[in-house]
């Protein structure tokens, strides 16, 4: 099944409170693309109805051309791998039979029961991930960027070619900010669709090809970063500007 995803006039939302409008987007195997917007706009809604974890209550979301919400949870793991926002884990497992459930909707087994070649996608995403020295680890003993490493090893464990990633850089310290999106960036360059949720907008203008800036559940622009995140977009969803030092200012 090809990585192409297409949210096509969908709304979404919790309980009574439609969340998400008219969202259409279409994302191509390859392409790196950045969710923007501020608190509440609906980035996570985003990710997870596109993960087909919450229902379209209008339109449909299609992975390769198939509704997603005809897909089982295993086939649906087998293509996508979403990365939530909260990293809490319900036990305290190590390091690497976290990383491992990556495999689980393809071999369905635990790390030490994988297949040689499983294992080592598992160990090299950890490697990849810069997790070895406490892959082996329980969770609930590793700091909240190892931790966040960790979970973002599981999701390139799983070979989806489709990653959905919340927040993929909170609690990670600036240097392995930067090694997490020169990996992602590599990961599209083999193929894969990615498309994260972040805050940092400064990070999202560096790396990104592509930026979809979500306002109160609509997309207000979708576009190459120069584009997305003019001044314009910038004051009135963000209430920010751009600052002399490259950073932000309010507006
Ligand atoms: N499980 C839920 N039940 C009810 N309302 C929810 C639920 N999850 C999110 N919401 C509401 O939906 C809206 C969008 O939330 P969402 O988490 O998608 O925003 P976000 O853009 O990811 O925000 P943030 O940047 O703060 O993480 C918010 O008003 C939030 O309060």
């Amino acid at each position: 099944m090809s990585a192409r995803l297409d949210i096509i006039a969908a709304s979404a939302g919790h309980a009574d409170h439609t969340v998400l409008h008219d969202i259409n987007i279409a994302v191509q195997p390859g392409e790196f693309v950045c969710l923007v917007g501020p608190n509440g706009a609906g980035k996570s809604t985003l990710l997870k109805l596109a993960a087909g974890i919450l229902p379209a209550r209008e339109g449909d979301v299609h992975l390769g051309g198939q509704d997603v919400s005809a897909m089982s949870a295993r086939e649906r793991a087998r293509h996508m791998a979403w990365l939530a926002q909260e990293r809490s884990a319900a036990w305290a497992m190590r390091g690497v039979d976290i990383v491992a459930l990556g495999r689980f909707a393809h071999e369905g087994r635990p790390y030490e029961r994988l297949p040689q070649a499983a294992r080592e996608r598992v160990n090299e995403a950890i490697t990849r991930c810069g997790a070895s020295t406490f892959a082996h680890r329980p969770v609930d003993t590793l700091s909240g960027g190892e931790k966040a490493r960790i979970h973002l090893a599981r999701t390139l464990a799983s070979g989806a070619p489709l990653l959905l990633l919340d927040e993929p850089l909170n609690a990670l310290d600036p240097r392995h900010q930067l090694d997490v999106m020169a990996l992602l960036q590599a990961e599209a360059g083999r193929g894969t669709a990615i498309v994260l949720a972040l805050h940092d907008l400064a990070m999202a203008r560096r790396h990104a090809a592509r930026v979809i800036v979500l306002d109160q559940g609509r997309v207000v622009a979708d576009g190459p970063p120069a584009t997305a995140l003019n001044p314009i977009i910038l004051a009135d969803v963000f209430a920010v500007q751009a600052a002399a030092d490259g950073g932000y200012a309010p507006a």
